[in-house]
């Protein structure tokens, strides 16, 4: 399912009466089964890049799309149903519950979308297989390396029937081997099941854009501009 944002502004309150202007007229395309890696400095407005395509908040302006439904003018209750069903998100810290099971990680996701966990078992091994954890689900998260905690991290974002993952620098803990692999992993994953993902990150050696096995194209972010989806070969 495609993802679109067009024409999107955002601000934040700051300070007396004033505002930040986070994101500046942003357009952007991603497809399904592609890899787009948005990277800038500190500030530039990606991480509210992310939030504004997750749904989490609403821009000032302009158009948020997932597969050619606005998203934007949703009520709460519906984002909140498109969040919870159709987007997987990757965050920098893994955010994994030390007391629970790698599988048990994984099957949260299901738990809180209301639904047994149960009968999502199978579903949990075989994604926990496909990242690479086949053996590990009975481990906690402190007897596991950086890589295999974000590894979980991504099975447990793609529990369900995901159409759009959005990552944010989920290589920034790792070196740059496993950063690399991280990166194949999630495009492997997209591909194979076709799914829009968008990949902020500072780590421009893990990419290989344009690779067989990178990300397909690359934005810059600067002031909350976005310049040029770069298909680069
Ligand atoms: N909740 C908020 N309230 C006020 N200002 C905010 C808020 N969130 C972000 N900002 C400001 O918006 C701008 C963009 O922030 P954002 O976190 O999107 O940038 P970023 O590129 O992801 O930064 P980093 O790489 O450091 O994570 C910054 O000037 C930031 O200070």
């Amino acid at each position: 399912m495609t993802l679109q944002l067009t024409n999107v502004n955002l601000s934040y309150p700051d300070g007396d009466a004033g505002r930040v202007y986070a994101i500046r007229d942003a357009s952007l395309t991603v497809e399904p089964g592609k890899v787009t890696a948005l990277t800038g400095p500190s500030g530039c407005g990606k991480s509210s890049v992310l939030a504004v395509a997750g749904t989490l908040i609403r821009p000032d302006s302009g158009s948020v799309e997932i597969d050619g439904v606005q998203v934007g003018e949703m009520s709460e209750r519906d984002r909140a149903r498109i969040r919870r069903e159709q987007i997987g998100f990757v965050f920098q810290n893994d955010n994994l519950l030390p007391d629970l099971t790698v599988e048990e990680q994984v099957l949260l996701a299901v738990h809180l979308r209301g639904e047994r966990p149960s009968r999502h078992r199978e579903e949990a091994r075989e994604l926990l297989a496909d990242v690479g954890l086949a053996g590990q689900e009975r481990k906690l998260p402190g007897q596991l390396s950086g890589g295999m905690r974000q590894r979980v991290n991504i099975a447990r974002a793609l529990m369900g029937p995901r159409r759009v993952l959005l990552i944010d620098e989920p290589t920034s803990a790792l070196d740059q081997a496993r950063g690399r692999a991280i990166v194949e992993l999630i495009v492997r994953l997209s591909r194979e099941r076709d799914l829009a993902a968008l990949l902020v990150t500072h780590d421009l050696a893990t990419l290989d854009v344009g690779g067989t096995d990178g990300a397909d194209s690359l934005i810059r972010m600067l002031d909350g501009e976005l310049f040029a989806q770069v298909p680069v070969g």
